[in-house]
């Protein structure tokens, strides 16, 4: 059996919910073969983010090594990555093993408020990753310290992945999570166009992880050979599909349900 390969670059929830296990558990799901490097252990919980333990430099680059040395990925994520000195480690083991289909969520800051970045750091994800990647999938808030401005309209949207797209990556998806629309609207750049993709809000607290979740999934279609509007379009509904079959773990904000995108497709 041929099976396609998919590595992420990550912090761990011990809570499960985002970061490498939100990443594993989707490619899992989407029939890919799952890999991880852990940049940094958080103990954390629907409640919030008690504690970040960043990894070692050696460590980050050893495991990284580790996976290149025996296991090509066909496509790679980028999550929490905490430092300068991690993402540096990370820009030179992808470009030293040649790595593509390079995925980068530009973690920052948890729901909660717990920064996952430190604020150095992002000069060096602008300047190292972004250059590196097929696809970055800022939220809104991410978009603004990205492009450097406020967005408070569509245009400025527009403009926003425009920025985006010139710091180097090939694709710019900005997330509409943290708008207030009943529609959340998530626009793709490529360049040249704009293409959207909606689906209904839904009300729930439980949406802890969707970004790891959307990205993830992202990066397992495109591990499978999938072009990137197609892989963003299946993510949308896998994320769609976790958020509205909630699971309601915990006291705070739960995670989302990865099995619902397969369970769905079972039924139909
Ligand atoms: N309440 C919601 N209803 C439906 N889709 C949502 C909701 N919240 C987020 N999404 C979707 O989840 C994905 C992640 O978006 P977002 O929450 O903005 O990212 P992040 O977790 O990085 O803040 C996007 O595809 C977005 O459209
Ligand atoms: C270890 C770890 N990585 C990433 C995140 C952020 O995940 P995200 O999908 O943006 O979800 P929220 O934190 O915003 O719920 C995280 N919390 N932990």
């Amino acid at each position: 059996m041929q099976v396609a390969k998919a590595l992420t670059i990550a912090g761990s929830d011990s809570g499960g919910g985002a970061g490498v296990q939100a990443d594993l558990k989707t490619f899992q799901e989407l029939d890919v073969y799952g890999m991880s490097a852990i940049t940094a252990v958080t103990a954390q919980n629907t409640l919030g983010v008690q504690g970040v333990y960043d990894v070692s430099v050696d460590g980050v680059i050893e495991q990284l090594n580790s996976i290149g040395d025996d296991l090509t990925p066909n496509a790679v994520k980028t999550g929490m990555l905490f430092s300068e000195d991690i993402i540096e480690a990370t820009a030179i083991c992808i470009d030293f093993y040649g790595w593509k289909n390079l995925v980068v969520d530009p973690v920052m800051i948890a729901k909660g408020g717990a920064k996952l970045l430190q604020d150095q750091a992002v000069r060096a994800l602008k300047e190292r990753l972004l250059p590196l990647s097929t696809v970055v999938t800022p939220n809104l808030p991410e978009a603004e310290v990205l492009a450097d401005m406020k967005i408070d309209s569509e245009d400025k949207k527009k403009e926003a992945a425009k920025a985006i797209h010139g710091l180097g990556a090939d694709f710019v998806v900005i997330k509409g999570g943290h708008d207030s629309s009943s529609i959340v609207t998530d626009i793709l750049y490529d360049g040249h166009a704009f293409t959207t993709f909606d689906s209904n809000r839904y009300e729930t607290k439980n949406t802890h992880g969707t970004g790891c979740t959307f990205s993830a999934a992202i990066t397992a279609q495109l591990a499978q050979g999938k072009s990137v509007p197609e892989s963003i379009k299946l993510a949308k509904a896998f994320i769609q599909a976790a958020i509205e079959d909630d699971l309601h773990i915990g006291a705070g904000h739960g995670p989302t349900n990865h099995w619902a995108y397969e369970k769905r497709g079972a039924l139909t």
